[in-house]
């Protein structure tokens, strides 16, 4: 089994003191942080893009895995340029490209982990035909933080833990939070990524241990 994960999702964080909130995660013990790229068609919001990243990278140093989610349309245009901002994984929607295997491989070639995400009313088929470095199951409809966790998650995280094996990582994201960490976790999640329920907080490290400790029962 991969090693659990909760995962900060820097969409909540204050983006004026980004840098000193992302610190505040990493000083509680996280070592990946979650990065959230918008582009306004796949998705309505507009979030950060590469340069972002690249701070981030300059920020955090070579240890800590930046997690870049691309809830971009044609993600494979995009890719090289998050690998040389410094991006350790990449998760792509099986949604937002005809060429899912080739936007993996591009990923892969930029010497990242290639990720898979697909929104909850998307089947799970995609991950019958191509192999995944990291899966992403989202417990919500992508765009916001903030959002409740949709109930019937679960099932769809256990059937997704089923088609991709017990060795690669499953990522759940969207609700996640005290409440609902430990059903992710039953259901077969390694990975959990918390927005609001972290850095909506006023002591984001606490919260993030507390989100730690609901994960482990
Ligand atoms: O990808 C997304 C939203 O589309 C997420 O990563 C959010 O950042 C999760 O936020 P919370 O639901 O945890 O507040």
């Amino acid at each position: 089994m991969p090693a659990r994960h909760v995962a900060p999702s820097i969409l909540s964080a204050d983006f004026a003191r980004l840098g000193a909130h992302v610190d505040e995660v990493i000083a509680a013990g996280a070592h990946i942080i979650h990065v959230d790229v918008m582009d306004g068609h796949f998705v309505p919001p507009i979030t950060i893009g590469p340069i972002i990243v690249s701070a981030l990278r300059e920020h955090v140093g070579p240890d800590i895995d930046l997690d870049v989610h691309l809830m971009i349309e044609r993600p494979e245009k995009h890719v090289a340029d998050f690998a040389s901002a410094g991006a350790t994984g990449i998760t792509i929607h099986a949604e937002a490209t005809p060429h899912v295997l080739y936007a993996l491989d591009a990923v892969r070639e930029g010497g990242c982990r290639a990720g898979l995400a697909v929104c909850p009313a998307t089947p799970l088929t995609v991950f019958e035909e191509v192999a995944v470095d990291q899966a992403l199951c989202m417990t919500v409809n992508p765009g916001w933080g903030g959002q409740p966790f949709i109930p019937t998650s679960p099932d769809k995280i256990r059937r997704l833990r089923a088609l991709v094996g017990p060795d690669v990582p499953l990522m759940v994201d969207g609700g996640v939070s005290v409440k609902t960490a430990a059903a992710c976790v039953e259901a077969g999640a390694d990975w959990l990524v918390a927005g609001s329920a972290v850095f909506g907080t006023d002591d984001p490290g606490e919260a993030f241990r507390a989100i730690v400790a609901a994960a482990a029962g």
